[in-house]
């Protein structure tokens, strides 16, 4: 079993990472002391330097998830900035802000950053496309899920399961994976 640190305070993000990462024997293990996130526009930046920072406190590998649901009518807001605007504005004020929009074209991305202490980050990003919903639908999920439309339901409406199966989170592991399973089967080549 391989153990990985995932620095997050956000349980939704912890649970899905959790499952995702079980049926291939590791073991997500999560700590809550958060690490300084970057004021920047791009999501990589922000998830490649809290990944060392937590790789380099925590003198152990460790993993982060820098998050953002980008919407095209608003030029990609609220994008780095979706906590803030979470926070401040919900899901009801974002959907005021689309109002009179036909284009309701949007996508969640996912950076997940990993580093070992001493070495170099790596991010490994993950994309979803969908539509921003007229109104909030299902109770599942957590964040903007209620507003995203993947094919016509929202991820609230999907179980974690079946988000899991294809969300952004979902596919920047899958990349994550693959580098992983690499340097497991040769320890000396990579990174
Ligand atoms: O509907 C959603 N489905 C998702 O799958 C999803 N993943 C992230 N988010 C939201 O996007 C922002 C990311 O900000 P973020 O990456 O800084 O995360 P966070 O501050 O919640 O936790 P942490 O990991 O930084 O501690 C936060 O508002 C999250 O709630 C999601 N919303
Ligand atoms: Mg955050």
């Amino acid at each position: 079993m391989h153990k990985v640190v995932f620095v997050t305070g956000n349980e939704g993000k912890f649970a899905e990472v959790r499952d995702i990462l079980k049926p291939f024997g590791i073991e997500v293990i999560q700590d809550k002391n958060g690490y300084p996130e970057l004021q920047e526009d791009e999501l990589e930046p922000i998830a490649a330097y809290g990944a060392q920072y937590a790789a380099n406190k925590l003198k152990m590998p460790a993993m982060v998830d820098d998050s953002g649901i980008f919407i095209k009518a608003l030029n990609g807001f609220p994008g780095p900035y979706s906590r803030f605007v979470e926070d401040k504005l919900g899901n009801s004020k974002v959907l005021k802000l689309m109002e009179g929009e036909t284009d309701r074209t949007a996508y969640f991305k996912t950076v997940i950053g990993y580093c070992e202490p001493g070495k170099e980050p790596l991010v490994f990003p993950g994309v979803v496309e969908g539509k921003i919903a007229y109104e909030e639908r299902g109770t599942g999920g957590f964040g903007y899920d209620p507003i995203f439309e993947y094919q016509g339901v929202t991820f609230g409406e999907l179980g974690d399961a079946e988000k899991n199966k294809v969300s952004h989170r979902r596919r920047a592991i899958d990349s994550f994976l693959e580098w992983f399973k690499d340097k497991l089967e040769n320890p000396e080549s990579k990174n």
